[in-house]
């Protein structure tokens, strides 16, 4: 008799070394450049982020989640905002996972998003704002230190396209739900993916899941830890950097016995903001690895991705026909 395995995704149980910053030490732009350059992906401890706040917010989004599916179904489905459960954008990607999607910027806030609102207390929007505005905090504040470390002109340059009023950024909130069967395999909860926007800051409750893939192409598990912030480049940084930075590939497998609460903060820029290579970190064009587009022909064109597609090329600049040929 032959017996059909079910291939069990190939990734390295033994912790990779994850950088881990301190954003009131002296070193830290130096480490926070090279991590981005070589892993594109970090921790971010001693943050000052109130801990009551995140306690808080935590308590609300659990029971968020665990309202009835018709009250949670009003607010669905995403647009890409509002709440979702199970399909991950518009191309027929499918995760274990339920989320809800919001705007950060109240001037671009869809209907979607209020109607998440409107199915809970008041004190949970509050929440969620104050959150976006520390989030915004953190993005800028990272930002910041690349800017010195890099020598980026003028200052402001990068950090004011996620400090902005316009910018467009959002909040997500995932959560992967624990498997009934203790024997239950893990499952894709969020598939393979590179975030398209300059950087996301991921914090998550205890439970595993959370993996990245490094340029070996080797899966790493990253450690869960409720009291740090993960910094995670996105293809816009990488753009921006030609290359330098290195816009993360990375994926959640889902947990069997415990279930996962993640929220991640995208900070974007303006929609109307141009994205190419820095002149001051590129001097000579022809030396430019991508062309130049707006935030929102970027983002537009990302939605009509699926979730694993290698979106840069979208990016990239067409080589001469006779080179492309070779
Ligand atoms: C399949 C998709 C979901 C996504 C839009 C896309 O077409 C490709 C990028 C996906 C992603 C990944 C990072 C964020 O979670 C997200 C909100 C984003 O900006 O790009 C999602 C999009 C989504 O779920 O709407
Ligand atoms: O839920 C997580 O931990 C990560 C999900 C993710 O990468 C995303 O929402 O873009
Ligand atoms: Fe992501």
């Amino acid at each position: 008799m032959v017996v059909l395995l079910q291939p069990v995704p190939k990734f390295k149980t033994s912790p990779v070394i994850i950088p881990v910053l301190d954003l009131t030490d002296p070193t830290a732009k130096t480490q926070i450049v090279k991590a981005c350059e070589e892993l594109g992906f970090f921790k971010v401890v001693n943050h000052g982020v109130r801990p009551d706040l995140l306690t808080k917010l935590y308590e609300e989004a659990t029971k968020l989640f665990a309202l009835p599916q018709s009250l949670k179904d009003k607010a669905g489905p995403p647009d890409p905002f509002g709440y979702g459960s199970k399909r991950i954008g518009l191309k027929g990607d499918v995760g274990c996972v339920e989320y809800i999607l919001l705007n950060a910027n109240s001037h671009l806030q869809s209907t979607k998003t209020t109607a998440v609102f409107r199915e809970t207390p008041t004190i949970f929007r509050e929440m969620v704002e104050e959150y976006m505005e520390v989030m915004k905090g953190m993005s800028t504040k990272v930002l910041e230190m690349v800017e010195e470390e890099l020598g980026i002109e003028p200052k402001g340059k990068l950090s004011k396209l996620v400090k902005v009023e316009e910018s467009d950024s959002c909040l997500r909130m995932n959560y992967y739900k624990e498997k009934e069967e203790t024997t239950a395999k893990e499952e894709i909860g969020f598939g393979e993916h590179t975030d398209p926007q300059l950087l996301s800051v991921l914090r998550s409750n205890d439970t595993e899941g959370l993996q990245i893939c490094l340029k070996d192409g080797t899966w790493v598990s990253v450690p869960p830890d409720h009291s740090s912030f993960f910094v995670i480049v996105g293809d816009t940084l990488q753009v921006m950097t030609n290359g330098k930075f290195k816009s993360v590939k990375h994926r959640v497998l889902t947990n069997t016995k415990r279930s996962r609460l993640s929220m991640i903060y995208f900070g974007g820029p303006p929609l109307t903001e141009k994205i190419a290579p820095l002149a001051c970190l590129v001097p000579k064009q022809e030396d430019y690895l991508y062309k130049e587009l707006t935030w929102s022909q970027y983002k537009s064109s990302s939605y009509k991705t699926k979730l694993g597609d290698y979106r840069l090329g979208l990016f990239e600049k067409q080589l001469p026909f006779s080179l492309s040929n070779i």
